[in-house]
């Protein structure tokens, strides 16, 4: 076999409190966050939404000791794994390539070039698929892919997602395990699966996988966990105005307060580091609702980070996948069978599903304008500077 890597693909964030608001620009930048019927829209609004947001997440990534700890984490979590694969035979250099912020995606790709890399097994560090976290990542890799005909030399292989893999699980429960066991009357608690949400329409249109792998990926880690505690599973980290995935976590753990549950032991589930959403959204927001409904021991279940079990499975899945015949980018969006490639592009006469997208984008736009009329009091040419 040639020169191994691994590209280890994940979300990025900001270090300082200065790379906040141009973290969130190229977030919001992204037409897999925020989709929008004109591309041209796409920058003009992410300008407008970041600057709207950088002030109150920047007070939230003060609170966390000004930045993300996502970058060391995920370079922790390479090192871990490059020593893994070396216990168990197989060489190997670790790339990471974040989407939003650095080291991104495009200088893992250069550097991977560089060392002359011959076969690649490219790994999302989210455990269950969704258009808005790995489905980006692999768009901005085709795109890369097709203009960089050295990449094209490369053998590649996808792992689309995870959340099936033994290892995984058996890391996740026992992180639960540890924690149940904190508590007074460790049965009695109450699991709760906090799940990163995404809009309600990415699932239900645009056939997004991801609640029905998130829903899947519960049920396994109860399996695995074997004990019999009762659990819920709610959405956390609403961002704008439309319909997300329900429940919401804000709103399902006073619920379990008012039907007296006195345990609650909070599972982050989507996301394999600590982060803001854990590391402020649910040990400051979720625990202080928590404490005003009433819920006495409110404990969090701390990600995996470098835990040597979860290190070992990722191992395990880039070995396997090493060994299988490969997955290539285009195929991923056939594999999560029900995700619509792309809306119709080409306008059609008549009542046409083009049609429908058109009126639909159109309308999105005529809300999108109002909304932020409402919010600012201009119009929206007025804010594009066009008026
Ligand atoms: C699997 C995990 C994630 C999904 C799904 C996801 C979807 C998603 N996120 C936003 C908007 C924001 N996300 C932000 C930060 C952020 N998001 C994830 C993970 C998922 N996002 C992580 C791990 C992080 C934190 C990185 C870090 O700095 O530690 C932010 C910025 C923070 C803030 O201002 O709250 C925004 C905004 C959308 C719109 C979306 C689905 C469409
Ligand atoms: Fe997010
Ligand atoms: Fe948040």
């Amino acid at each position: 076999m040639g020169r191994v890597g691994v590209l280890l693909l994940n979300l990025g964030g900001p270090e300082k409190l200065e790379d906040v608001g141009p973290f969130l620009y190229n977030l919001f930048s992204d037409p897999e966050i925020i989709r929008l019927p004109f591309p041209w829209l796409q920058k003009p609004l992410a300008w407008f939404i970041a600057s709207r947001r950088t002030k109150k997440s920047q007070e939230n990534y003060r609170k966390i000791g000004g930045g993300s700890p996502l970058r060391r984490i995920t370079e922790a979590q390479g090192a871990a794994l490059k020593e893994q694969l070396h216990a168990l035979g197989q060489e190997a250099n670790i790339y990471i390539g974040m989407r939003y912020w650095h080291p991104y995606t495009e200088e893992a790709i250069a550097r991977l070039n560089q060392d002359g890399i011959e076969k690649l097994v490219i790994l999302p560090l989210y455990p269950q698929f969704s258009i808005s976290t790995s489905g980006s990542s692999f768009r901005l890799l085709e795109k890369i892919w097709q203009e960089d005909p050295r990449l094209q030399r490369i053998e590649y292989t996808v792992i689309p997602s995870w959340y099936k893999q033994p290892g995984y699980l058996q890391a996740m429960a026992a992180l639960i395990a540890q924690e149940l066991d904190q508590v007074p009357n460790p049965d009695e608690a109450h699991v709760f699966f906090s799940a990163h949400g995404v809009p309600k329409s990415y699932v239900e249109e645009a056939g997004d996988p991801y609640q029905q792998e998130i829903e899947e990926c519960t049920y396994l880690i109860m399996q695995t966990l074997n004990r019999p505690n009762a659990h819920t599973l709610a959405y956390q980290s609403r961002v704008g105005p439309v319909e997300w995935l329900q429940p919401y976590t804000e709103d399902a753990i006073p619920e379990l307060a008012e039907k007296g549950v006195k345990d609650l032991v909070v599972v982050p589930i989507s996301f394999v580091s600590e982060h803001i959403e854990t590391l402020e959204e649910i040990d400051l927001e979720y625990r202080e609702i928590a404490e005003e409904a009433g819920i006495h021991n409110f404990r969090r279940v701390p990600a995996l980070n470098t835990h040597p079990v979860f290190i070992k499975a990722l191992a395990d899945l880039v070995v396997d996948a090493l060994k299988a015949p490969s997955i290539k980018l285009s195929q991923v969006y056939q594999m999560k069978k029900k995700v619509k490639i792309y809306p119709p592009e080409r306008w059609e006469w008549g009542i046409t599903t083009s049609a429908e997208v058109w009126n639909g984008r159109i309308a999105m736009l005529g809300f999108i304008g109002l909304m932020i009329e409402l919010i600012t009091g201009h119009g929206l040419l007025h804010m594009l500077g066009i008026l």
